[in-house]
């Protein structure tokens, strides 16, 4: 065990076998849990009940989920120490790496999900008798599986935790000071999902020592990562400590809603709500000045709801005269809320490639066509030319999974690098998503012509340089949370919007009434 750090464990992916996966994605839906890491924790609990793993490979071929969705911050530790504490009683896989660690989760979610499937099948699929058993057998059973299916929560996409955050100055300053950092805490401001302490410096020479100590001062707090930055007086810094999930309050759509209907609608704008601060502030920016937007993030980091909230933030303060929405999901589910949608560029949503290809194509040959408007008339971009009369709506392009598009059609890249080099004076912008960050996607010349971005959680530094020209991207606490560079700025750190598909379909609905 003493090679595995609680803080590694937490940024690592874990999966199990094709066949455990297949069974714990029909459980989620059976048993109406949102996610399939609740399976896959009442699993692993399942099979740490049992004895000793039978021998024998299990193939590593299920989909991945990040540890955030299957550990939180305050029961990583238990879990470890209940895996370890199985392996030394029973034998089985040796957890004294990452690499056994992941091994032992396989095979005890494999096992996990293979019982409870079994028992699923023995309850005849009644949902009541299988609850029983669970029951029984008291197995790890997370409070949503007592909701029967259908049952509602609040409805709303705003969220409070089931927990108030606590304040936590006086373990901070006992932490800092084990770390040989003498420190006072000034206050503390609690965000949405973070808490910021204000914090002094009794000797101000131990400011690179605090930075360097980061991860050592996350484990004695029992947090995700902290960060640290400068404060705003002289000898003090601003930590910002992340806290457990069950005291996280999520942003809905009400607040982009409020933000939608209280900010400007000034036409030679296209503003998009991007969330909240750490502080819980609005974060709103100009994509028309950004002017090209890349958003990356591994497979549930909510990469999908930032688009969705970005959509709607342009839907909601704009008309179809004033923008137009082009459309390209090669994954083909994720725009079709939007399918009706007046603003749709060519009316329809571009989910084959080759129909891709050609909404590109087109957008070059528009893109060419203002310019010689603008030739025609003496002006140099979009805003003059409105301001001359000239009737023309922002085009905005999103594109979901950039990686599929290109790795598929080698001329494609050509035209999106084109767009990115020459479509802004032309009021046609860009937002490119991938869930697959890497220089062969990203080329050098796509990059230097996107200069803002958003990253979301990535399972590696080098995915986070990509995306963002800097590492952070890893350490982020998932669902939503963000790092966002705009143009010419430094990165800051925020909370995503969430949207449900249900709100998105219903804000969508009432924008075509
Ligand atoms: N801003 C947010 N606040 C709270 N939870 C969020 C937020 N964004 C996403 N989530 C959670 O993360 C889940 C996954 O989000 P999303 O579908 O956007 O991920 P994704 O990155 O698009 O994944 P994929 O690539 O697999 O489609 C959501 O269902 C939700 O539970």
């Amino acid at each position: 065990m003493s090679d595995i750090d609680l803080q590694q464990v937490l940024g690592s992916r874990y999966k199990t076998s094709l066949e455990a996966d297949g069974y714990t994605d029909q459980m989620r839906q059976h048993l109406a849990l949102e996610t399939k890491a609740q399976v896959a924790r009442l699993a692993i609990g399942r099979s740490l009940a049992m004895g000793k793993l039978p021998d024998g490979a299990i193939d590593g071929q299920g989909r991945d989920i990040p540890a955030t969705s299957l550990f939180s911050t305050e029961n990583v530790g238990a879990w470890v120490g209940l895996l370890v504490a199985h392996s030394l009683t029973n034998g089985g896989p040796v957890i004294d790496s990452m690499d056994g660690l992941r091994l032992a989760i396989r095979a005890h979610w494999h096992r996990g999900a293979l019982s409870l499937w079994a028992d699923w099948k023995a309850c005849e699929e009644n949902y009541d008798k299988f609850i029983e058993t669970l029951v029984e057998r008291r197995s790890d059973m997370p409070e949503v599986v007592r909701k029967k299916p259908g049952a509602q929560d609040n409805g709303g996409d705003e969220q409070e935790g089931t927990a108030a955050p606590e304040d936590a100055s006086a373990t901070l300053t006992k932490a800092l000071n084990e770390l040989g950092i003498k420190v006072q805490v000034k206050d503390a401001i609690h965000g949405p999902r973070i808490t910021r302490y204000r914090v002094l410096l009794l000797n101000l020479a131990d400011s690179a020592k605090l930075e360097r100590n980061m991860p050592q001062l996350g484990l004695a707090m029992n947090s995700a990562l902290p960060t640290v930055a400068n404060g705003d007086e002289a000898k003090t810094v601003f930590i910002d400590l992340p806290r457990p999930k069950a005291t996280w309050k999520t942003v809905g759509i009400e607040r982009l809603r409020e933000w939608a209907h209280s900010g400007s609608r000034d036409p030679s704008q296209l503003m998009v709500y991007a969330g909240v601060s750490v502080t819980g502030e609005d974060i709103g920016f100009d994509l028309a000045s950004a002017p090209h937007l890349l958003v990356g993030g591994t497979t549930g980091s909510g990469k999908s709801v930032c688009l969705h909230s970005l959509l709607l933030s342009l839907l909601l303060r704009h008309t179809p005269d004033t923008l137009q929405l082009a459309l390209i999901d090669p994954k083909q589910v994720e725009f079709q809320p939007y399918a009706k949608l007046p603003n749709l560029y060519r009316g329809e949503i571009a989910t084959e490639i080759p129909v891709a290809k050609e909404m590109l194509t087109e957008l070059a040959v528009e893109m060419d066509a203002r310019y010689g408007i603008f030739n025609r008339i003496g002006v140099n971009n979009i805003v003059e030319a409105r301001r001359k009369g000239q009737a023309m709506p922002y085009i905005v392009v999103f594109i979901e999974e950039m990686a599929d598009l290109v790795m598929q059609d080698k001329n494609i890249e050509p035209l999106i690098a084109r767009l990115a080099q020459k479509a802004r004076a032309a009021g046609i912008h860009l937002v490119l998503a991938t869930q697959r960050p890497d220089a062969k996607t990203f080329s050098g010349l796509i990059r230097s012509n996107i200069p803002s971005r958003i990253a979301l959680t990535v399972q590696r530094g080098s995915e986070s340089s990509i995306i963002l020209d800097e590492t952070g991207a890893e350490n982020l606490l998932g669902a939503g949370d963000m790092l966002m560079r705009l143009s010419g700025e430094s990165p800051k750190r925020a909370h995503g919007v969430f949207v449900r598909l249900e709100s998105v379909i219903q804000a969508v609905g009432a924008l075509m009434k």
